[in-house]
């Protein structure tokens, strides 16, 4: 790949703003140096363009360009069943999601619904996810063939479950064990792509079932961790039924070996003390999914003590208990239930939200030295947000007293119809206008 010179307004947090205040940098005519898919020097155009005259520019001027989003909890084979509204969890995975799941028996139905998944995530601008996969190791094998097709940096593994979903969906801790391991040797590390071992959640899965993911998460010492936690009061219940010797939901993955910084668990949205205290003390990150908190009624995620314990916070989508693929609408959600929630709450700026939607979700996943940021030695992953004229944002745009104040209008009422295009490694990979990339 030949040298560029983007020029445009870019927006990037290599740093917390929970921890750094100002951490927002904004470059208003700003430009970033990117040779072989990575970024070579950032910063002002004027100056790049100066230190380089020979690279082509390429201008973006007239929107924002931001990081790709990074999505760090979304589920493959719920995209055809988003909108299943007015349930609570447990009946919504009966009724809904569980058989729907089933149907990606069928590999040629998986590889459909693979196609429709990564098309819903990059038309996001979703760069990066954590994908919770499908129960049957066949529809994984797809999915990695079809992520690798568009681009997708994907995490991602064979979600595994022994009780109280549907038979088809079940399966023992041996073939857990066996099918795992052959998707980890065919797929861990190859392109782009990484292995997640996905437990589906405690209450559907036996000590057996989380010993063989443990064993797992032994041999391949760079696998990465998924699961649920603590999601809906009932389910908190019935897990505490199931393991009557655990301490609490995390205890069960705890006493099996599989909470570390390799690990990210989603909702944690009636979390103790002592399960906070061991998430930071094990760098073990949560996803929290606004979206679909609040479509299944799962309650209110409490942000403020996530932080103020140290675990690392980052955003999902959760599709498709979540309502869409959004990043943008995730972290609008994120911030209208944190305002609703009152002293509990925390007021979540701009920077904030570009953080929970970006580098956040990099560090959750153990990728900081490679995505989140326009830093120099960073993999040019992006997203170009220009609305179409005569559209409410590109008023905002157009009309906006400072690019801090547009990203806050981008998150406010930003859809996947004002992305213009998604770089990952360099690559176009998803374009509005064709011939712009
Ligand atoms: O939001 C959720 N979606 C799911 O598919 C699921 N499975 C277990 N727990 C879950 N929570
Ligand atoms: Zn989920």
């Amino acid at each position: 790949m030949t040298p560029v010179l983007y020029r445009a307004t870019f927006l990037h947090t290599p740093e917390s703003p929970f921890t750094h205040p100002g951490a927002l940098r904004v470059h208003e005519d700003g430009g970033l140096l990117v040779s072989g898919g990575v970024i070579q020097a950032s910063g002002d155009f004027a100056a790049l363009h100066a230190a380089h005259p020979e690279v082509p520019v390429a201008d973006r001027r007239g929107g924002l360009l931001l990081p790709g989003f990074i999505d760090t909890h979304v589920h493959l084979p719920q995209v055809r069943v988003i909108g299943g509204l007015g349930l609570p969890l447990l009946a919504w995975l009966e009724e809904c999601a569980l058989p729907e799941e089933a149907r990606l028996a069928n590999p040629t139905y998986a590889r459909a619904v693979a196609q429709d998944f990564l098309a819903g995530l990059l038309g996001a601008g979703t760069t990066t996810a954590l994908v919770f996969g499908s129960h049957f190791a066949s529809a994984v094998d797809v999915f990695f063939e079809e992520a690798a097709r568009v681009g997708l940096r994907a995490v991602a593994g064979q979600v595994v479950s022994d009780r109280l979903l549907r038979d088809e969906l079940h399966t023992t801790p041996e073939r857990a064990y066996a099918e795992g391991k052959a998707l980890i040797e065919r797929w861990h590390g190859v392109g782009r792509a990484l292995y997640a071992v996905t437990p589906r959640f405690s209450l559907s899965a036996s000590e057996g079932i989380l010993a063989a993911c443990a064993a797992l998460m032994t041999e391949f010492p760079d696998v990465r961790f998924t699961s649920h936690i603590n999601e809906n009061v009932r389910e908190v219940e019935v897990v505490r039924g199931l393991f009557p010797g655990a301490r609490d939901y995390l205890d069960t993955y705890e006493r099996a070996g599989l909470v570390s910084h390799r690990g990210v668990l989603a909702h944690n949205l009636h979390p103790s003390d002592r399960e906070l205290g061991v998430l930071a003390e094990r760098g073990c990150a949560v996803a929290h999914c606004p979206c679909s908190n609040s479509a299944l009624g799962s309650g209110f995620f409490p942000l403020r003590r996530h932080l103020a314990a140290g675990v690392q916070v980052a955003l999902g989508s959760d599709v498709g208990g979540g309502t869409g693929f959004s990043l943008l609408k995730e972290g609008l959600q994120a911030h209208f239930m944190q305002n609703l929630m009152g002293e509990a709450g925390v007021l979540l700026s701009p920077a904030h939200l570009l953080y929970l939607a970006t580098r956040a979700g990099a560090q959750a996943l153990g990728l900081e030295a490679q995505v989140g940021s326009f830093e120099p030695g960073q993999q040019f992953d992006a997203v170009h947000l220009q609305p179409l004229p005569g559209t409410p944002l590109d008023a905002v745009f157009r009309h906006a007293a400072s690019p801090e104040r547009a990203l806050a209008a981008a998150f406010a009422t930003g859809t996947p119809a004002d992305i213009a295009g998604v770089w990952i490694g360099g690559q176009p990979v998803q374009a509005r206008v064709q011939g712009r990339l």
